[in-house]
């Protein structure tokens, strides 16, 4: 089976945690997008979505599914997203799709988060996939600086404005023995919005296409 398949066949499995009439969090990415096609399928027995991205929220309306702001909701009892990579505790590398913070933010308001993986991102340990770093733009070589002096090697994503108006770095040779630590260490450097680890709140349930990671 390819990856597409399997991204599918994750997102299938994710739709079966939507509760109705519930409020659903909607994460960002091409696996997201399957898991759209599916809550569209069921539009008439949700209430209304919560959305990561401008590119969810467009194709969440295009489903004909209601978009609202977070603060119009507040918990949400369940959030469903992608990612980049997966360790055994369910801690996660997020950001190739540059929504990282909207993510972050929505996974922190939510009761449960389902995250949609395809077999080729679990792994044993994080940082292989550059680690997403966004940055408030007048910060990035103050940041980057930063980053190198702590032994990461940050490349700017020359060309990426997220939808908060920032920009990318995307920091390689890791090998993240302590995540929890590296997050709130990243975290405290000024300037940075915020780190794609998601490691303080990990994934409660992780999908492994139609699997579930014990
Ligand atoms: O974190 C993300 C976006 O910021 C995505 O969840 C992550 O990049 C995985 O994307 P895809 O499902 O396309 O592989």
């Amino acid at each position: 089976m390819d990856r597409e398949q399997q991204k599918r066949l994750a997102a299938q499995r994710a739709a079966g945690y939507v509760e109705k009439g519930s409020v659903v969090g909607v994460g960002t990415g091409s696996t997201v997008a399957y898991f759209i096609d599916e809550l569209g399928k069921m539009r008439d027995e949700i209430d209304c979505a919560v959305s990561s991205s401008e590119r969810s929220s467009e194709l969440l309306r295009e489903r004909g599914i209601r978009v609202v702001d977070l603060n119009s909701v507040g918990t949400l009892p369940l959030y469903v997203d992608g990612a980049d990579e997966c360790d055994g505790h369910k801690r996660l590398i997020k950001g190739g799709g540059a929504a990282l913070t909207r993510e972050k933010i929505i996974a922190a308001a939510s009761e449960r988060f389902v995250c949609m993986i395809d077999p080729a991102k679990r792994v044993d340990v994080l940082g292989k996939f550059p680690l997403p770093v966004e940055v408030i733009p007048m910060a990035r070589s103050h940041v980057a600086r930063e980053i190198v002096k702590r032994g990461g090697q940050p490349v700017w994503r020359d060309g990426t404005v997220t939808d908060n108006g920032n920009w990318i770095l995307d920091v390689h040779n890791l090998s993240i023995v302590d995540p929890v630590a590296l997050e709130r260490e990243y975290n405290q450097i000024v300037g940075v919005v915020c780190v794609g680890l998601f490691a303080a709140r990990p994934a409660d349930i992780v999908l492994i296409g139609d699997q579930l990671m014990a």
